[in-house]
Protein backbone atom coordinates (compact mmCIF):
# COMPACT_ATOMS: atom_id res chain seq x y z
CA UNK A 1 0.00 0.00 0.00
CA UNK A 2 0.72 3.65 -0.70
CA UNK A 3 0.39 6.27 1.19
CA UNK A 4 -0.39 9.36 -0.04
CA UNK A 5 0.70 12.62 1.27
CA UNK A 6 0.17 16.39 0.72
CA UNK A 7 2.37 19.28 1.26
CA UNK A 8 0.38 22.03 0.61
CA UNK A 9 2.84 25.37 1.98
CA UNK A 10 6.39 25.49 0.63
CA UNK A 11 8.73 23.32 2.42
CA UNK A 12 12.54 22.43 2.71
CA UNK A 13 13.46 20.16 -0.21
CA UNK A 14 16.01 18.70 1.44
CA UNK A 15 14.10 18.21 4.63
CA UNK A 16 11.21 16.26 2.46
CA UNK A 17 14.38 14.10 2.06
CA UNK A 18 12.87 11.09 4.38
CA UNK A 19 9.75 10.95 2.37
CA UNK A 20 10.57 11.61 -1.23
CA UNK A 21 13.00 8.52 -0.72
CA UNK A 22 10.89 6.40 0.58
CA UNK A 23 8.72 3.79 -1.89
CA UNK A 24 6.31 3.23 0.48
CA UNK A 25 4.56 6.71 -0.02
CA UNK A 26 3.74 9.52 -2.92
CA UNK A 27 4.32 13.13 -2.12
CA UNK A 28 2.32 15.58 -3.72
CA UNK A 29 3.61 18.96 -3.71
CA UNK A 30 0.81 21.30 -4.23
CA UNK A 31 0.83 24.77 -2.80
CA UNK A 32 -1.16 28.15 -3.25
CA UNK A 33 -3.99 25.92 -3.43
CA UNK A 34 -7.46 27.69 -2.96
CA UNK A 35 -9.34 26.81 0.07
CA UNK A 36 -12.13 24.87 -2.53
CA UNK A 37 -9.18 23.37 -3.97
CA UNK A 38 -7.94 21.91 -0.74
CA UNK A 39 -11.74 20.64 0.13
CA UNK A 40 -11.51 19.03 -3.07
CA UNK A 41 -8.22 16.91 -2.99
CA UNK A 42 -8.13 16.04 0.72
CA UNK A 43 -10.16 13.27 0.65
CA UNK A 44 -7.55 10.87 -1.22
CA UNK A 45 -4.56 11.78 1.72
CA UNK A 46 -3.09 9.66 4.25
CA UNK A 47 -0.87 12.62 5.54
CA UNK A 48 -0.79 17.00 5.14
CA UNK A 49 2.35 18.97 6.00
CA UNK A 50 1.74 22.55 6.33
CA UNK A 51 3.94 25.46 7.45
CA UNK A 52 1.44 28.31 8.69
CA UNK A 53 -0.07 29.50 5.20
CA UNK A 54 -2.21 26.74 4.99
CA UNK A 55 -5.28 27.16 7.72
CA UNK A 56 -6.68 23.22 8.60
CA UNK A 57 -10.46 24.10 9.42
CA UNK A 58 -12.74 21.67 11.47
CA UNK A 59 -14.46 21.82 7.59
CA UNK A 60 -11.43 20.59 5.90
CA UNK A 61 -10.57 17.99 8.38
CA UNK A 62 -13.78 16.13 8.24
CA UNK A 63 -13.95 16.08 4.42
CA UNK A 64 -10.34 14.62 4.79
CA UNK A 65 -11.64 10.70 5.02
CA UNK A 66 -8.30 8.79 5.15
CA UNK A 67 -6.38 11.45 6.88
CA UNK A 68 -4.09 10.30 9.96
CA UNK A 69 -2.23 12.77 10.41
CA UNK A 70 -1.56 16.32 9.89
CA UNK A 71 2.15 17.26 10.17
CA UNK A 72 3.51 20.97 11.14
CA UNK A 73 7.26 21.82 9.98
CA UNK A 74 7.69 24.39 12.36
CA UNK A 75 6.09 24.77 15.87
CA UNK A 76 2.43 27.13 16.45
CA UNK A 77 -0.47 24.92 15.72
CA UNK A 78 -2.79 28.05 15.94
CA UNK A 79 -3.52 27.67 11.92
CA UNK A 80 -4.87 23.85 13.04
CA UNK A 81 -8.25 23.21 14.38
CA UNK A 82 -6.64 20.94 17.04
CA UNK A 83 -10.12 19.94 18.73
CA UNK A 84 -11.50 19.15 15.31
CA UNK A 85 -8.63 16.26 14.32
CA UNK A 86 -8.50 14.82 17.89
CA UNK A 87 -12.51 14.52 17.48
CA UNK A 88 -11.49 12.61 13.91
CA UNK A 89 -9.16 10.96 15.43
CA UNK A 90 -6.34 12.47 13.33
CA UNK A 91 -2.70 12.81 15.17
CA UNK A 92 -0.90 16.50 14.39
CA UNK A 93 2.64 16.79 14.62
CA UNK A 94 4.97 19.22 15.05
CA UNK A 95 8.76 20.24 14.72
CA UNK A 96 9.29 21.93 18.33
CA UNK A 97 13.43 21.86 18.18
CA UNK A 98 14.04 22.65 14.69
CA UNK A 99 13.39 26.97 14.51
CA UNK A 100 14.70 27.29 18.38
CA UNK A 101 17.83 28.64 17.33
CA UNK A 102 16.69 30.91 14.07
CA UNK A 103 13.80 32.60 15.98
CA UNK A 104 16.18 33.09 19.16
CA UNK A 105 18.83 35.02 16.68
CA UNK A 106 16.21 36.38 14.47
CA UNK A 107 14.56 38.26 17.74
CA UNK A 108 17.94 39.48 18.72
CA UNK A 109 19.10 40.47 15.06
CA UNK A 110 15.33 42.29 16.05
CA UNK A 111 16.41 43.77 19.41
CA UNK A 112 19.86 45.27 17.77
CA UNK A 113 18.32 46.75 15.01
CA UNK A 114 15.42 48.26 17.45
CA UNK A 115 18.07 49.98 19.71
CA UNK A 116 19.75 51.00 16.53
CA UNK A 117 17.10 52.01 14.03
CA UNK A 118 19.35 50.32 11.59
CA UNK A 119 16.48 49.72 9.13
CA UNK A 120 15.24 53.27 9.57
CA UNK A 121 18.67 54.76 8.83
CA UNK A 122 19.42 52.03 5.90
CA UNK A 123 16.47 53.23 4.16
CA UNK A 124 17.35 56.80 4.61
CA UNK A 125 20.75 56.40 3.51
CA UNK A 126 19.32 54.41 0.38
CA UNK A 127 17.23 57.84 0.02
CA UNK A 128 20.40 59.86 -0.81
CA UNK A 129 20.68 60.84 2.73
CA UNK A 130 23.82 61.34 5.35
CA UNK A 131 21.49 61.82 8.37
CA UNK A 132 23.60 61.23 11.61
CA UNK A 133 21.01 63.14 13.97
CA UNK A 134 17.77 61.36 13.63
CA UNK A 135 19.24 57.75 14.68
CA UNK A 136 20.38 58.03 17.91
CA UNK A 137 19.88 54.70 19.71
CA UNK A 138 20.47 53.36 23.43
CA UNK A 139 22.35 50.20 24.31
CA UNK A 140 21.57 46.77 25.45
CA UNK A 141 24.81 47.21 27.74
CA UNK A 142 22.97 47.24 31.13
CA UNK A 143 19.71 47.40 30.30
CA UNK A 144 16.79 45.02 31.77
CA UNK A 145 14.71 42.60 29.01
CA UNK A 146 11.87 41.34 30.52
CA UNK A 147 11.00 37.96 28.50
CA UNK A 148 7.23 36.85 28.82
CA UNK A 149 7.72 32.40 28.24
CA UNK A 150 10.78 30.82 28.98
CA UNK A 151 10.21 27.85 26.77
CA UNK A 152 13.03 26.66 24.27
CA UNK A 153 13.31 30.69 22.26
CA UNK A 154 12.77 32.38 25.46
CA UNK A 155 15.69 30.42 26.83
CA UNK A 156 18.15 31.39 24.09
CA UNK A 157 17.27 34.61 23.87
CA UNK A 158 18.15 34.94 27.92
CA UNK A 159 21.30 33.45 27.11
CA UNK A 160 22.16 35.63 24.46
CA UNK A 161 21.07 38.86 26.28
CA UNK A 162 23.18 37.86 29.28
CA UNK A 163 26.29 37.83 26.29
CA UNK A 164 24.87 41.37 26.09
CA UNK A 165 25.54 42.33 29.60
CA UNK A 166 21.64 42.61 30.02
CA UNK A 167 20.01 42.20 33.26
CA UNK A 168 17.07 39.74 32.33
CA UNK A 169 13.67 39.55 34.14
CA UNK A 170 11.37 36.65 32.91
CA UNK A 171 7.80 35.21 33.62
CA UNK A 172 6.43 31.76 32.93
CA UNK A 173 3.99 29.47 34.77
CA UNK A 174 6.29 26.69 34.34
CA UNK A 175 9.64 28.35 35.33
CA UNK A 176 11.22 27.44 38.92
CA UNK A 177 13.11 29.74 41.20
CA UNK A 178 16.12 27.22 40.36
CA UNK A 179 15.96 27.07 36.40
CA UNK A 180 15.81 30.66 37.08
CA UNK A 181 18.94 30.49 39.45
CA UNK A 182 20.44 27.87 37.12
CA UNK A 183 20.33 30.62 33.78
CA UNK A 184 21.09 33.48 35.88
CA UNK A 185 17.70 35.56 35.57
CA UNK A 186 14.89 36.89 37.79
CA UNK A 187 11.78 34.99 38.03
CA UNK A 188 9.05 37.52 37.90
CA UNK A 189 5.39 38.20 37.68
CA UNK A 190 3.88 40.17 34.41
CA UNK A 191 3.54 43.49 36.62
CA UNK A 192 7.43 43.10 37.80
CA UNK A 193 8.26 42.96 33.79
CA UNK A 194 6.25 46.13 33.46
CA UNK A 195 7.83 47.70 36.27
CA UNK A 196 11.20 47.09 35.34
CA UNK A 197 11.99 46.45 31.73
CA UNK A 198 13.51 48.51 29.30
CA UNK A 199 12.85 45.69 26.35
CA UNK A 200 10.25 43.24 26.76
CA UNK A 201 10.16 40.52 24.27
CA UNK A 202 6.95 37.40 24.24
CA UNK A 203 8.17 33.59 23.39
CA UNK A 204 4.22 32.34 24.13
CA UNK A 205 2.26 29.82 21.73
CA UNK A 206 -0.96 31.95 21.06
CA UNK A 207 -3.69 30.81 23.18
CA UNK A 208 -6.74 32.16 25.10
CA UNK A 209 -4.92 33.14 27.76
CA UNK A 210 -2.18 35.13 26.00
CA UNK A 211 -4.64 36.50 23.36
CA UNK A 212 -4.43 40.28 23.78
CA UNK A 213 -2.27 39.49 26.81
CA UNK A 214 -0.20 42.60 26.74
CA UNK A 215 -3.57 45.34 26.62
CA UNK A 216 -3.70 49.11 27.46
CA UNK A 217 -3.69 48.42 30.90
CA UNK A 218 -0.31 46.36 30.90
CA UNK A 219 1.42 49.01 28.21
CA UNK A 220 -0.02 51.77 31.44
CA UNK A 221 2.36 50.04 33.51
CA UNK A 222 5.55 49.43 31.51
CA UNK A 223 8.06 52.25 32.26
CA UNK A 224 8.27 55.38 29.43
CA UNK A 225 10.57 54.58 26.30
CA UNK A 226 9.87 51.22 26.66
CA UNK A 227 11.04 48.82 23.44
CA UNK A 228 8.60 45.59 22.32
CA UNK A 229 9.43 43.10 20.39
CA UNK A 230 6.81 39.80 19.30
CA UNK A 231 8.85 37.82 17.01
CA UNK A 232 5.59 34.98 18.38
CA UNK A 233 2.32 35.05 16.87
CA UNK A 234 0.75 37.83 16.35
CA UNK A 235 -2.50 38.61 18.84
CA UNK A 236 -0.08 38.40 21.99
CA UNK A 237 0.30 42.11 21.66
CA UNK A 238 -2.88 43.71 20.86
CA UNK A 239 -1.92 45.94 18.44
CA UNK A 240 -4.39 48.48 18.53
CA UNK A 241 -2.75 49.34 22.07
CA UNK A 242 0.46 49.13 20.43
CA UNK A 243 -0.52 52.01 18.35
CA UNK A 244 -1.89 54.13 20.55
CA UNK A 245 1.01 53.71 23.38
CA UNK A 246 3.37 54.39 19.98
CA UNK A 247 1.41 57.30 19.67
CA UNK A 248 1.38 58.49 23.39
CA UNK A 249 5.36 58.47 23.58
CA UNK A 250 5.10 55.58 25.93
CA UNK A 251 6.47 53.04 23.52
CA UNK A 252 9.75 54.36 22.03
CA UNK A 253 9.98 51.68 19.33
CA UNK A 254 8.65 48.02 18.44
CA UNK A 255 9.67 45.12 16.36
CA UNK A 256 7.53 42.71 15.10
CA UNK A 257 7.81 39.81 12.94
CA UNK A 258 4.33 38.69 12.98
CA UNK A 259 0.67 40.37 13.24
CA UNK A 260 -2.71 39.01 14.09
CA UNK A 261 -3.57 38.89 10.22
CA UNK A 262 -1.01 37.53 7.47
CA UNK A 263 0.08 38.78 5.32
CA UNK A 264 0.02 42.17 6.99
CA UNK A 265 1.25 44.75 4.24
CA UNK A 266 -0.92 47.67 5.01
CA UNK A 267 -1.31 47.38 8.91
CA UNK A 268 -0.99 50.75 10.17
CA UNK A 269 1.77 50.13 12.57
CA UNK A 270 3.71 49.98 9.36
CA UNK A 271 2.95 53.83 9.37
CA UNK A 272 5.29 54.34 11.90
CA UNK A 273 8.35 55.29 11.99
CA UNK A 274 8.82 53.41 15.43
CA UNK A 275 7.84 50.36 14.33
CA UNK A 276 10.66 47.80 12.56
CA UNK A 277 8.58 44.21 11.18
CA UNK A 278 9.64 41.57 9.04
CA UNK A 279 7.43 39.00 7.10
CA UNK A 280 7.08 36.38 9.82
CA UNK A 281 10.63 35.48 9.11
CA UNK A 282 11.58 33.98 12.35
CA UNK A 283 12.28 30.28 10.78
CA UNK A 284 12.96 31.73 7.74
CA UNK A 285 16.77 30.18 7.80
CA UNK A 286 18.26 27.22 5.87
CA UNK A 287 19.28 25.68 8.69
CA UNK A 288 16.00 25.63 10.63
CA UNK A 289 13.69 25.05 7.33
CA UNK A 290 15.77 21.81 6.70
CA UNK A 291 15.54 20.49 10.35
CA UNK A 292 11.79 21.10 10.84
CA UNK A 293 10.78 19.33 7.46
CA UNK A 294 13.56 16.98 8.32
CA UNK A 295 12.05 16.23 11.93
CA UNK A 296 8.49 16.62 10.40
CA UNK A 297 8.74 14.15 7.69
CA UNK A 298 10.08 11.24 9.93
CA UNK A 299 7.61 11.90 12.58
CA UNK A 300 4.92 11.53 9.55
CA UNK A 301 6.51 8.29 8.25
CA UNK A 302 6.83 6.72 11.80
CA UNK A 303 3.01 7.33 12.47
CA UNK A 304 1.82 6.02 9.15
CA UNK A 305 3.67 2.98 9.71
CA UNK A 306 2.57 2.60 12.87
CA UNK A 307 5.87 3.26 14.97
CA UNK A 308 6.24 5.41 18.10
CA UNK A 309 6.61 8.86 17.62
CA UNK A 310 7.39 11.54 20.18
CA UNK A 311 5.79 15.18 19.31
CA UNK A 312 2.14 14.81 18.64
CA UNK A 313 0.27 17.78 20.20
CA UNK A 314 -3.27 16.76 20.64
CA UNK A 315 -1.90 13.62 22.30
CA UNK A 316 0.52 13.40 25.83
CA UNK A 317 3.34 12.67 24.80
CA UNK A 318 5.51 10.01 26.90
CA UNK A 319 9.37 9.32 26.94
CA UNK A 320 11.00 6.27 24.78
CA UNK A 321 11.83 4.82 28.25
CA UNK A 322 8.52 4.51 29.55
CA UNK A 323 6.87 3.89 25.95
CA UNK A 324 9.69 0.96 25.61
CA UNK A 325 7.73 -0.89 28.96
CA UNK A 326 4.72 -0.29 28.07
CA UNK A 327 4.61 -0.98 24.74
CA UNK A 328 4.12 -5.16 24.77
CA UNK A 329 0.83 -4.14 27.24
CA UNK A 330 -0.99 -2.10 24.18
CA UNK A 331 -2.03 -5.37 22.36
CA UNK A 332 -3.21 -7.17 25.85
CA UNK A 333 -4.76 -3.71 26.82
CA UNK A 334 -6.71 -3.46 23.61
CA UNK A 335 -7.76 -7.45 23.62
CA UNK A 336 -9.08 -6.98 27.19
CA UNK A 337 -11.15 -3.24 26.25
CA UNK A 338 -12.51 -5.87 23.43
CA UNK A 339 -13.32 -8.61 25.17
CA UNK A 340 -14.70 -6.92 27.93
CA UNK A 341 -17.57 -5.23 25.85
CA UNK A 342 -18.55 -8.52 24.35
CA UNK A 343 -18.96 -9.56 27.75
CA UNK A 344 -21.81 -7.03 28.56
CA UNK A 345 -25.53 -6.84 26.96
CA UNK A 346 -26.62 -3.95 28.34
CA UNK A 347 -25.13 -0.46 27.37
CA UNK A 348 -22.51 0.27 29.14
CA UNK A 349 -22.33 3.08 31.64
CA UNK A 350 -18.85 3.12 33.54
CA UNK A 351 -15.66 1.56 32.99
CA UNK A 352 -12.88 1.53 35.13
CA UNK A 353 -9.24 0.33 34.53
CA UNK A 354 -7.02 -1.28 37.42
CA UNK A 355 -3.02 -1.31 37.39
CA UNK A 356 -1.50 -3.56 39.82
CA UNK A 357 2.17 -4.58 40.06
CA UNK A 358 5.12 -2.81 38.13
CA UNK A 359 2.91 -0.85 35.87
CA UNK A 360 1.99 0.91 38.73
CA UNK A 361 5.37 2.84 38.61
CA UNK A 362 4.29 4.28 35.24
CA UNK A 363 2.32 6.81 33.41
CA UNK A 364 0.02 4.54 31.92
CA UNK A 365 -1.97 6.77 30.19
CA UNK A 366 -0.96 5.39 26.70
CA UNK A 367 -1.95 2.06 27.64
CA UNK A 368 -5.48 3.49 29.12
CA UNK A 369 -6.02 4.49 25.56
CA UNK A 370 -5.42 1.41 23.86
CA UNK A 371 -7.94 -0.14 26.58
CA UNK A 372 -10.60 2.25 25.66
CA UNK A 373 -10.17 2.63 22.09
CA UNK A 374 -10.34 -1.47 21.81
CA UNK A 375 -13.53 -1.66 24.00
CA UNK A 376 -15.13 1.46 21.82
CA UNK A 377 -13.71 0.16 18.74
CA UNK A 378 -15.74 -3.12 18.99
CA UNK A 379 -19.22 -1.34 18.03
CA UNK A 380 -17.62 1.75 16.42
CA UNK A 381 -15.33 0.76 14.54
CA UNK A 382 -12.17 2.27 13.10
CA UNK A 383 -13.27 5.92 13.38
CA UNK A 384 -11.87 5.00 17.04
CA UNK A 385 -8.28 5.57 17.45
CA UNK A 386 -5.84 6.22 20.35
CA UNK A 387 -5.84 9.85 19.44
CA UNK A 388 -9.73 10.20 19.63
CA UNK A 389 -10.49 7.47 22.06
CA UNK A 390 -11.41 9.60 25.34
CA UNK A 391 -13.26 12.35 23.25
CA UNK A 392 -15.62 8.92 21.69
CA UNK A 393 -15.87 8.07 25.24
CA UNK A 394 -17.39 11.05 26.49
CA UNK A 395 -19.38 11.84 23.30
CA UNK A 396 -21.28 8.41 23.94
CA UNK A 397 -21.57 9.58 27.76
CA UNK A 398 -19.24 6.87 29.07
CA UNK A 399 -17.31 7.30 31.72
CA UNK A 400 -13.94 5.76 32.78
CA UNK A 401 -12.12 6.20 35.67
CA UNK A 402 -8.49 4.44 36.44
CA UNK A 403 -7.07 2.70 39.81
CA UNK A 404 -3.89 1.65 40.50
CA UNK A 405 -3.93 -1.28 43.51
CA UNK A 406 -0.53 -2.59 45.08
CA UNK A 407 -1.83 -6.38 44.79
CA UNK A 408 -0.90 -8.37 41.72
CA UNK A 409 -1.97 -11.49 43.57
CA UNK A 410 0.54 -13.81 41.88
CA UNK A 411 1.31 -12.19 39.13
CA UNK A 412 4.12 -8.95 38.38
CA UNK A 413 1.54 -7.10 36.65
CA UNK A 414 -2.11 -7.00 35.62
CA UNK A 415 -4.70 -5.28 34.00
CA UNK A 416 -8.68 -5.32 35.39
CA UNK A 417 -11.23 -4.00 33.34
CA UNK A 418 -14.90 -3.72 34.89
CA UNK A 419 -17.59 -2.47 32.78
CA UNK A 420 -20.55 -1.28 34.83
CA UNK A 421 -24.37 -1.67 32.89
CA UNK A 422 -27.50 -1.31 34.69
CA UNK A 423 -27.47 -5.88 34.76
CA UNK A 424 -24.40 -5.41 36.74
CA UNK A 425 -20.76 -5.48 36.38
CA UNK A 426 -18.02 -8.05 34.18
CA UNK A 427 -14.70 -8.06 35.02
CA UNK A 428 -11.78 -9.69 33.12
CA UNK A 429 -7.84 -9.49 33.74
CA UNK A 430 -5.01 -9.97 31.98
CA UNK A 431 -1.08 -10.04 32.71
CA UNK A 432 2.15 -10.45 30.30
CA UNK A 433 3.39 -13.68 31.05
CA UNK A 434 7.31 -13.90 30.56
CA UNK A 435 7.93 -16.14 27.64
CA UNK A 436 4.07 -16.83 27.11
CA UNK A 437 2.72 -13.59 25.91
CA UNK A 438 -0.38 -11.96 27.19
CA UNK A 439 -2.66 -14.13 28.64
CA UNK A 440 -6.52 -13.26 29.92
CA UNK A 441 -6.64 -14.73 33.80
CA UNK A 442 -9.55 -14.25 35.41
CA UNK A 443 -13.32 -13.65 34.09
CA UNK A 444 -15.49 -12.20 36.97
CA UNK A 445 -14.33 -14.90 39.61
CA UNK A 446 -13.22 -17.77 37.46
CA UNK A 447 -9.90 -17.76 37.16
CA UNK A 448 -8.30 -19.37 33.70
CA UNK A 449 -5.48 -19.12 31.35
CA UNK A 450 -5.85 -18.59 27.67
CA UNK A 451 -4.34 -16.32 24.86
CA UNK A 452 -6.51 -13.53 23.67
CA UNK A 453 -7.40 -15.30 20.31
CA UNK A 454 -8.94 -14.64 17.16
CA UNK A 455 -12.11 -16.90 18.10
CA UNK A 456 -13.20 -17.41 21.53
CA UNK A 457 -16.26 -19.60 23.20
CA UNK A 458 -17.11 -18.37 26.54
CA UNK A 459 -19.64 -21.04 27.75
CA UNK A 460 -21.08 -20.56 31.48
CA UNK A 461 -22.76 -23.73 32.55
CA UNK A 462 -23.14 -25.93 36.05
CA UNK A 463 -20.31 -27.79 36.81
CA UNK A 464 -21.73 -31.34 36.02
CA UNK A 465 -19.58 -34.72 35.00
CA UNK A 466 -18.89 -34.88 31.26
CA UNK A 467 -19.68 -31.70 30.11
CA UNK A 468 -16.13 -31.27 28.11
CA UNK A 469 -16.82 -34.51 26.46
CA UNK A 470 -20.53 -33.21 25.13
CA UNK A 471 -19.31 -29.29 24.62
CA UNK A 472 -15.99 -31.32 22.35
CA UNK A 473 -18.56 -33.47 20.59
CA UNK A 474 -20.62 -30.88 19.86
CA UNK A 475 -18.13 -29.18 17.89
CA UNK A 476 -16.75 -31.71 16.16
CA UNK A 477 -19.84 -32.43 14.82
CA UNK A 478 -20.11 -28.97 13.50
CA UNK A 479 -15.97 -29.13 12.47
CA UNK A 480 -14.71 -27.22 14.57
CA UNK A 481 -11.27 -27.97 16.17
CA UNK A 482 -10.37 -27.25 19.72
CA UNK A 483 -7.30 -25.27 19.90
CA UNK A 484 -7.02 -24.58 23.47
CA UNK A 485 -9.81 -24.63 26.91
CA UNK A 486 -9.94 -23.54 30.14
CA UNK A 487 -12.22 -24.73 32.55
CA UNK A 488 -12.83 -22.55 35.84
CA UNK A 489 -15.46 -23.28 38.99
CA UNK A 490 -15.62 -21.67 41.88
CA UNK A 491 -17.00 -24.72 43.96
CA UNK A 492 -17.35 -28.49 43.04
CA UNK A 493 -20.81 -28.61 41.71
CA UNK A 494 -21.50 -25.12 41.46
CA UNK A 495 -21.39 -22.18 38.62
CA UNK A 496 -18.46 -22.96 36.08
CA UNK A 497 -17.27 -21.99 33.29
CA UNK A 498 -14.99 -23.07 30.12
CA UNK A 499 -13.10 -20.81 27.44
CA UNK A 500 -12.44 -22.14 24.41
CA UNK A 501 -9.78 -21.11 21.58
CA UNK A 502 -11.27 -22.56 18.26
CA UNK A 503 -10.04 -22.71 14.74
CA UNK A 504 -13.05 -20.92 13.23
CA UNK A 505 -16.12 -18.53 13.68
CA UNK A 506 -19.09 -20.74 14.56
CA UNK A 507 -22.65 -19.85 13.40
CA UNK A 508 -26.10 -20.24 14.72
CA UNK A 509 -26.32 -24.00 14.10
CA UNK A 510 -23.71 -24.65 16.42
CA UNK A 511 -25.37 -22.19 19.59
CA UNK A 512 -28.34 -23.92 18.66
CA UNK A 513 -26.31 -27.12 19.40
CA UNK A 514 -24.72 -26.23 22.14
CA UNK A 515 -28.05 -25.06 23.87
CA UNK A 516 -30.01 -28.19 23.59
CA UNK A 517 -26.61 -29.56 25.72
CA UNK A 518 -28.68 -29.58 29.66
CA UNK A 519 -26.24 -27.66 32.18
CA UNK A 520 -25.88 -24.82 29.51
CA UNK A 521 -26.42 -21.24 30.83
CA UNK A 522 -25.16 -19.21 28.07
CA UNK A 523 -22.90 -19.16 25.35
CA UNK A 524 -20.91 -16.38 23.80
CA UNK A 525 -18.94 -16.20 20.81
CA UNK A 526 -16.00 -13.63 20.84
CA UNK A 527 -14.33 -11.95 18.15
CA UNK A 528 -10.67 -10.67 18.48
N1 LIG B 1 8.29 33.93 14.25
C1 LIG B 1 8.47 32.69 13.92
O1 LIG B 1 8.76 32.37 12.78
C2 LIG B 1 8.34 31.64 14.96
C3 LIG B 1 7.47 31.80 16.01
N2 LIG B 1 7.36 30.83 16.97
C4 LIG B 1 6.43 31.07 18.07
O2 LIG B 1 7.18 31.13 19.27
C5 LIG B 1 6.43 30.49 20.29
C6 LIG B 1 7.38 29.94 21.34
O3 LIG B 1 8.14 28.86 20.77
P1 LIG B 1 8.98 27.87 21.69
O4 LIG B 1 9.81 28.65 22.61
O5 LIG B 1 9.62 26.90 20.78
O6 LIG B 1 7.80 27.17 22.48
P2 LIG B 1 7.88 26.46 23.89
O7 LIG B 1 6.66 25.63 24.00
O8 LIG B 1 9.21 25.85 24.10
O9 LIG B 1 7.72 27.68 24.92
C7 LIG B 1 6.56 28.40 25.13
C8 LIG B 1 6.55 28.83 26.58
O10 LIG B 1 5.48 29.76 26.77
C9 LIG B 1 5.03 29.56 28.09
N3 LIG B 1 3.73 30.17 28.30
C10 LIG B 1 2.52 29.68 27.92
N4 LIG B 1 1.56 30.52 28.35
C11 LIG B 1 2.17 31.55 28.99
C12 LIG B 1 1.71 32.71 29.63
N5 LIG B 1 0.40 33.00 29.70
N6 LIG B 1 2.62 33.55 30.18
C13 LIG B 1 3.94 33.28 30.12
N7 LIG B 1 4.44 32.17 29.52
C14 LIG B 1 3.56 31.33 28.96
C15 LIG B 1 5.03 28.06 28.25
O11 LIG B 1 5.01 27.69 29.60
C16 LIG B 1 6.32 27.68 27.55
O12 LIG B 1 7.38 27.58 28.46
C17 LIG B 1 5.65 29.40 19.56
O13 LIG B 1 4.46 29.11 20.23
C18 LIG B 1 5.40 29.98 18.20
O14 LIG B 1 4.10 30.54 18.21
C19 LIG B 1 8.12 29.70 16.93
C20 LIG B 1 9.00 29.49 15.91
C21 LIG B 1 9.14 30.41 14.81
O1 LIG C 1 6.87 28.16 8.93
C1 LIG C 1 7.33 29.24 9.29
O2 LIG C 1 8.24 29.85 8.75
C2 LIG C 1 6.73 29.86 10.54
C3 LIG C 1 7.37 29.31 11.76
C4 LIG C 1 6.56 29.52 12.94
O3 LIG C 1 5.93 30.53 13.12
C5 LIG C 1 6.48 28.44 13.92
O4 LIG C 1 7.21 27.46 13.80
O5 LIG C 1 5.68 28.58 14.85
Amino acid sequence: MTFQILVSDPVNQEGLEPLLSNQEVNVDQKTNLSEEELHELIPQYDALIVRSQTTVTASLIEAASQLKVIGRAGVGVDNIDLDAATENGVIVVNAPDGNTMSTAEHTFAMMMSLARHIPQAYQSLMNGKWDRKSFKGVELNKKTLGIVGMGRIGTEVAQRAKACNMSIVAYDPFLTEERAQKLGISKGTLDDIYEQADFITVHTPLTKDTKHMIDEQAFAKMKNGVRILNCARGGIIEENALLEAIEDGKVAGAALDVFEEEPATHHPLLSKPEVIATPHLGASTEEAQTLVAYDVSEEILRILKGEPFKNAVNMPSISSEVREVLEPYYYLGEKLGEMAIQLVLEAPTKVTITYAGELTDYDTSSLTRNVMKGLLSYHLGDKVNVVNTFHMAKSYNLSYSVEYSGSAQDFTNLITVSIETKRGTRTISGTMLTGYGPRIIKIDDYSIDIAPDTHLLYIQHRDTPGMIGLVGTTLGKHDINIATMQVGRKEEGGDAIMMLAIDRPTDQNVFHDLGLIENITSVKDIHL
